[in-house]
């Protein structure tokens, strides 16, 4: 299984509408993979509270018809990062959409911790409340987007409940960087799974992203990490390993709580 992490930069020199087509391109161009993820909120930056209100979408608006047609043209499942949703009580939630390879959106996942250090996030949006995964054809992945990583209890839901892969798009500030790839290798070894975990690249709304999106494998092992700058990684993943670590070296069986 071929996985493309498009760590895209968010800075805000390029229109949103100039960055849907440039990201559309891209994806198109990953046709060899099998899954293809982006950040969180690349096409304003999780950063630009400002922009929130004016690029929040329905869930088949701007941002959704242009990752759909992508994903159908290069026939990839596409991991679509997240957008800023409207609900249809105009509340905002930073939401994930995940397409099939015939460009239906098969799965939504609204990001259930909300940032609440700058309180931007947190006063703006609506939390998720759904534990989300996603069957892929090789594979079953876990949903989780930024900040989440920071909270192990949905993890190991998501490990409850079936995940092999874990992804998670970020818009990680730079400043925190050893905490990003520090707990995305956490979550990889004690959930014995594959983390993907995708960051955006640039500065917006004064933050420095972090960059280094990684791909871990169950045992811990970062098989690639991307530098600071706009990156593709392309990884091949044997999601048998899951099975094979967690039967080698049992620690979920393990578990007493
Ligand atoms: O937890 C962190 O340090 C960053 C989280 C974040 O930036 C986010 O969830 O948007």
């Amino acid at each position: 299984m071929r996985a493309s992490l498009l760590q895209i930069d968010v800075n805000p020199y390029e229109s949103v509408d100039s960055r849907r087509d440039r990201v559309a391109g891209l994806v198109r161009a990953q046709s060899g993979a099998d899954l293809v993820v982006l950040p969180e909120l690349w096409p304003t930056g999780a950063f630009a509270y400002e922009a929130f209100e004016e690029y929040a979408e329905p869930l088949d608006g701007p941002t959704a018809a242009v990752l759909s047609a992508a994903a159908a043209d290069a026939s990839v499942w596409l991991h679509g990062g997240s957008v800023v949703e409207r609900a249809g009580d105009g509340t905002l939630y930073n939401t994930s959409l995940v397409f099939g390879p015939d460009g239906r959106l098969e799965r939504t996942y609204r990001k259930i911790h909300r940032f609440g250090f700058d309180k931007g996030e947190a006063t703006m949006m609506g939390g998720g409340e759904s534990v989300t995964t996603v069957a892929l054809p090789d594979a079953v992945a876990g949903l989780a987007t930024c900040y989440d990583l920071r909270f192990p209890e949905l993890f190991r839901r998501l490990t409850d409940d079936g995940a092999q892969l874990l992804v998670i798009p970020a818009g990680w500030p730079a400043r925190r960087r050893e905490h990003w790839t520090l707990l995305s290798r956490a979550r990889a070894v004690e959930n014995q799974a594959y983390v993907l975990a995708c960051c955006s690249a640039g500065t917006h709304g004064g933050v420095e992203q972090a960059g280094h999106s990684q791909v871990v494998d169950p045992w811990g092992e970062v098989l690639a990490e991307a530098g600071e700058d706009e990156e593709i990684l392309t990884v091949d993943l044997d999601p048998a390993r899951v099975a094979k670590t967690r039967a080698d070296f049992p620690v979920l069986r393990d578990r007493v709580l």
